[in-house]
C-alpha cells in the first residue's frame, strides 16, 4: 500500500483508528475455545465486525509466538484473510525487529513477502544497515522505535548527548537512511509532551502512536500536536476493543469501542 492510499482510507473512513489484534486464549471468551483455530476464529469475527471503522490492524506477534506453531498458523491465517477479504486495510506485523544486515533482510523477506504485511516495527539500535534491508521494498513501511509508551523507554531513549535526546537522535540519523521516504516511527500516547519537538524534525512523517486505552493516553493530548495536514497517525488500540466484553458479544462490543474511538477522531478531522 501506498502512503496516498492510506491517507485516502483515513479521509474516507474519517478515522486513524489502528486496532491491535493481541490474542491472548485466557482472555477470550469460553465458546470459541472449543474450535480449531479459536484465535483466527476470534480475530475474523472482530475484523469483520470492525473493518469500518479502522484504518489498520496490528497483530503484535509474541502472542502467536507464545503458541507455536498453532500460533504461527493463526497469524498467517489472520493476515490472509485479511489481505483477501479487506485489501484496502494497512495492516503491521509488531514484531519489532532488527539484526545485522543479512539477517534483517529475512525478516524483511518473511513479514513483506511470504506474510506481505505492509509494515512491520524495527528497533533502531542496531543502526544503518539493521534498518535499511526493510526500507528497500518498494510500498512497505519501516516502523521505527522512536519513543516508546511504556515506563521503561525512559532507561535509554530520553538520555542525553550534545544537547539531544536519544529519540531524537533515532529520528534525525534515520531520515538520512536511503529510502527514508518508507520511514513511520512509533511514539506512545503515553508521551504527549514530546509530541511538538518530534514534529519538529519529522513533519511528514506517519507516527504509530500505541498507548491509548488500556495504558491511559488520551487521543486529544496526541492529536494536538501529532496531527499533520496529511493526518500522519494511526493511533492503536489492543486490550480497550478486542476485550470488550468476553461473552458471546465480544465483537459486537469491540465494534461499540471502535466506534467512540473513530467518532472522537471524525470530530477531530473535520474541526482541520
Ligand atoms: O511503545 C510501544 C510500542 C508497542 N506497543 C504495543 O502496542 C500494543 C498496545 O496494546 P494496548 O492493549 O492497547 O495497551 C501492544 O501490542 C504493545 O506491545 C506499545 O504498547 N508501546
Amino acid at each position: 500500500m501506498t502512503k496516498e492510499q492510506l491517507i485516502e482510507q483515513i479521509r474516507l473512513k474519517k478515522s486513524f483508528l489502528c486496532i491491535g489484534l493481541d490474542v491472548d486464549l485466557d482472555k477470550i471468551p469460553e465458546h470459541l475455545k472449543e474450535l480449531e483455530d479459536p484465535i483466527f476464529e476470534f480475530n475474523k469475527q472482530i475484523i469483520d465486525a470492525t473493518h469500518h471503522l479502522t484504518v489498520a490492524y496490528k497483530p503484535n506477534i509474541a502472542f502467536y509466538e507464545a503458541y507455536g506453531i498453532k500460533g504461527w498458523q493463526s497469524l498467517e491465517k489472520t493476515i490472509n484473510y485479511l489481505n483477501q477479504n479487506y485489501p484496502e486495510i494497512f495492516t503491521i506485523a509488531d514484531a519489532k525487529r532488527g539484526d545485522i544486515g543479512n539477517t534483517s533482510t529475512r525478516y524483511a523477506k518473511a513479514y513483506f513477502e511470504d506474510l506481505s504485511f505492509d509494515s512491520i516495527t524495527v528497533a533502531p539500535y542496531m543502526g544503518r544497515d539493521s534498518v535499511e534491508p526493510f526500507l528497500a521494498f518498494k510500498d512497505k513501511f519501516t516502523i521505527l522505535l522512536a519513543l516508546t509508551s511504556n515506563a521503561g523507554g525512559l532507561d535509554f531513549q530520553t538520555l542525553e548527548y550534545n544537547d539531544e535526546q536519544l529519540y531524537q537522535r533515532v529520528l534525525k540519523t534515520s531520515l538520512n537512511y536511503k529510502n527514508s521516504e518508507n520511514l513511520m516511527y512509533v511514539v506512545g500516547a503515553t508521551r504527549p509532551e514530546y509530541f511538538q519537538k518530534i514534529r519538529k524534525i519529522v513533519p511528514n512523517h506517519f507516527l504509530l502512536v500505541p498507548g491509548v486505552g488500556a495504558q491511559g493516553g488520551s487521543l486529544q493530548d496526541v492529536c494536538k500536536y501529532g496531527l499533520t495536514d496529511d493526518i500522519g497517525l494511526l493511533v492503536n488500540s489492543s486490550r480497550g476493543i478486542i476485550y470488550a466484553s468476553n461473552g458471546t458479544d465480544f465483537a459486537e462490543k469491540a465494534s461499540e469501542k471502535s466506534l467512540e474511538l473513530q467518532q472522537e477522531m471524525k470530530t477531530i478531522l473535520d474541526a482541520q
